[in-house]
């Protein structure tokens, strides 16, 4: 691990009536200690969790559309500016890393392109990520891009996957945290992936950042539920509907 905890600076902020320190969990926000290889943000859209993965992502030098250190290119900046109001406690301190966007990965795509450097795609498969599907493109960068001694900050990388391409990325971060000492932090609303062994889950939800059990999450519960039960479920949900 490297990562090691994020710690909000309170008395730095100047009002906790606008965006990004209006949003509750992270108003509430203190200090979060990081305690696995695997960290997963759980959370209702609008929780917080991309805006607080932004904000590592900005404070890790990485682009916040998208990419490592290295990567500068023109697309929309950071919306917010929680990234000047967080300390990254640090155990060592490392640079390597990548920031996944699923949203805006189409733009990293292009970028590589415009480099007309055949080279540029060494880390992403050989060719271009514009001439694979948005899930082969995704697993290209987890396959070449990702490897030892780096943080991956993930903002919904399941986006474009099947739920078979779920598994083989939970078998490569699995592998990675396990063996090849990466660092992950995960915005995910995949119930696949939550359940990969040895992570720790952290939930957004009623106003705060807590540690969550994986069966406790609404995605594990709600996914069931719904395997189980997809008569009844849809039944009661359409009659609702109907009222
Ligand atoms: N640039 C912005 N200006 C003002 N408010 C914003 C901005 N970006 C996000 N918000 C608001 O901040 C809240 C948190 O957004 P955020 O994108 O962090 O949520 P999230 O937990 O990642 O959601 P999702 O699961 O839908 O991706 C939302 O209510 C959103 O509308």
């Amino acid at each position: 691990m490297f990562l090691k905890k994020i710690t909000l600076l309170h008395e730095d902020i100047p009002s906790f009536s606008t965006y990004p320190f209006s949003i509750p969990s992270i108003r509430k926000l203190d200090e979060l200690n990081l305690e696995s290889n695997i960290t997963f943000l759980v959370g209702e859209n609008g929780s917080g969790k991309s805006t607080l993965l932004e904000a590592i992502a900005d404070k890790c030098g990485f682009h916040t559309a998208g990419g490592g250190r290295n990567n500068s290119y023109e697309v929309f900046a950071s919306g917010s500016s929680l990234s000047n109001y967080i300390r990254l406690s640090w155990l060592p301190k490392i640079t390597n890393g990548f920031f996944l966007r699923a949203e805006s990965f189409y733009h990293f795509a292009t970028y590589l392109d415009e480099m007309d450097d055949p080279r540029a795609y060494n880390s992403y498969g050989g060719k271009s990520l514009h001439e694979q599907s948005h899930g082969e493109s995704f697993l290209s960068l987890f396959l070449n891009r990702f490897n030892g001694d780096a943080i991956y900050l993930l903002d919904e990388p399941e986006a474009a996957l099947s739920p078979a391409r779920q598994l083989t990325f939970l078998k490569i971060l699995h592998d990675l945290a396990e063996e090849g000492n990466s660092q992950f932090i995960i915005a995910t609303h995949s119930p696949i992936l939550l359940g990969c062994p040895n992570a720790n889950i952290l939930s957004f939800d009623n106003g705060e950042i807590s540690k969550i059990a994986y069966e406790d999450t609404d995605h594990y519960q709600i996914t069931k539920y719904f395997l189980q039960h997809r008569e009844k479920f849809l039944a009661d949900l359409l009659r609702e509907d109907d009222e």
